[in-house]
């Protein structure tokens, strides 16, 4: 379970200015505000869309760092593709905040042990989780706070989620930043990432309701009827609008 270093009771721990830089970043979707800031011996990164400060129901999406995912495309996780659509979902609403959160590596373990459980993963045929443990490394120790500092730093009132992780939005919650909806974020599953999928779906509780029951790798998995967001579906509305929290 994640580590989270907490906010002291009655607000948030600010960002010192000297922690925080920002400016406008031209990219092939738009211009974001690109705002960097260390928390806790990382440093990491807040992308702005449109108006985002004093609003409510900000369109929100904090992605951990994957490097093989993120950046080389890497097939056997679905970071890549999730950080796509998180993307042009933000800019197709007109506004939102990606946070970019490094130190996340590997769930937390960083990069040389998460290459080490991808070997286990592949020569022992064990999962994600049972990878970890079997290291002798904890399952997932990442911490949202610097998440929230950033958050509450932008103005921003509350949060409509993009994640399929329920244990983000108590984290954030628990951080004091108010979550309004989660906002699926669900990637086609394909013969690479269906069994990393299925370990999330069921060991970690992720809601993933495009990733068949019965897992089949050499089948392209498809299910019927599945809400799956990719670059096609991603234009739809109804993935996008939200379940909201009740209390
Ligand atoms: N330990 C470990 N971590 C991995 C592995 N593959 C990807 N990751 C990390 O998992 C993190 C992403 O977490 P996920 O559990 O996929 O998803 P999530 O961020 O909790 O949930 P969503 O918001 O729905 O995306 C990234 O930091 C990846 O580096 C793996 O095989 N082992
Ligand atoms: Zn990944």
């Amino acid at each position: 379970m994640a580590q989270d270093s907490k906010t002291p009771r009655g607000g948030h721990r600010g960002i010192d200015p000297s922690d925080i830089a920002e400016s406008d970043l031209v990219t092939t979707r738009g211009t974001f505000r690109m705002v960097a800031f260390r928390a806790d011996g990382e440093e990491h990164l807040a992308l702005v869309y449109g108006r985002a400060r004093g609003r409510d129901g900000v369109l929100v999406r904090m992605h951990s760092e994957c490097l093989s995912g993120d950046v080389f495309g890497a097939l056997r996780c679905e970071c890549g593709s999730q950080l796509d659509l998180a993307l042009n979902a933000i800019v197709r609403e007109g506004s939102g905040v990606l946070v970019y959160l490094r130190g996340h590596e590997g769930r937390g373990i960083g990069l040389v042990d998460k290459v080490r459980t991808n070997l286990l993963q592949d020569e022992r045929g064990l999962d994600t989780v049972d990878s970890a443990t079997a290291l002798g490394l904890p399952v997932d120790v990442r911490d949202y706070g610097p998440a929230a500092r950033v958050l509450a730093y932008l103005g921003i009132g509350s949060v409509r989620l993009l994640s399929n992780n329920p244990h983000k939005i108590r984290s954030l919650e628990s951080h004091g930043i108010r979550v309004a909806a989660r906002v699926p974020l669900l990637a086609a599953p394909n013969d690479e990432n269906l069994a990393y999928l299925t370990a999330k779906r069921d060991r970690l509780g992720h809601d993933l309701p495009q990733v068949p029951m019965v897992p089949a790798p050499r089948e392209r998995a498809e299910p019927e009827g599945a809400a799956v967001l990719d670059d096609a579906a991603a234009t739809a509305p109804s993935p996008l609008s939200g379940t909201p929290l009740t209390p």
